[in-house]
């Protein structure tokens, strides 16, 4: 039995480097990494890759999502469809801490092509280092999801 947070992690083909170099930094950061793939660079198809992953974070399976595709954009706006999932993409730390804070984002989605390595990981420690702040946020939230 692990009390580790569970965090999935996808990306379309653009982004197994940075997928790797995050999966290893969340890790030394004590989160337990769920990471489905793909497993090879062959050109695929980011909505696939954007569900699959939100459908581990709505069903309770990982409390968090961290997805990737050349922009962030395509992969996040699939995320976004499954009930439930709040996902933005963030190229600054500010965002990151941001969508957490007042939005409870549950995923972030991260560009490849956007942004290097060394600000990717600050984005992503920024996000998970947050906590929702609830109260007027929370109604706000809640109308998202009506
Ligand atoms: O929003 C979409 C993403 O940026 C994709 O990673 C991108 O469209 C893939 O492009 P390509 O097939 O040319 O590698």
């Amino acid at each position: 039995m692990t009390d580790k947070i569970r965090v999935v992690l996808s990306s379309d083909h653009s982004a197994l480097d940075l997928r790797a170099a995050i999966k290893a930094h969340i890790t030394e950061r004590g989160y337990e990494a769920v990471d489905i793939g793909p497993t090879t660079t062959e050109s695929t198809h980011y909505p696939y890759h954007g569900q699959a992953a939100a459908e581990r974070v709505a069903s309770g399976d990982c409390q968090i999502g961290i997805i990737i595709c050349g922009t962030g954009q395509g992969i996040m706006m699939a995320a976004n469809k499954v009930k439930g999932i709040r996902c933005g993409v963030c190229h600054d730390t500010f965002s990151a801490r941001m969508i957490r804070q007042h939005n409870d984002a549950n995923m972030l989605s991260l560009g490849t092509r956007v942004i290097g390595e060394g600000l990717a990981l600050d984005i992503v420690d920024a996000y998970l280092s947050a906590e929702f702040e609830g109260g007027r946020h929370a109604t706000r939230v809640d109308m998202i999801e009506a």
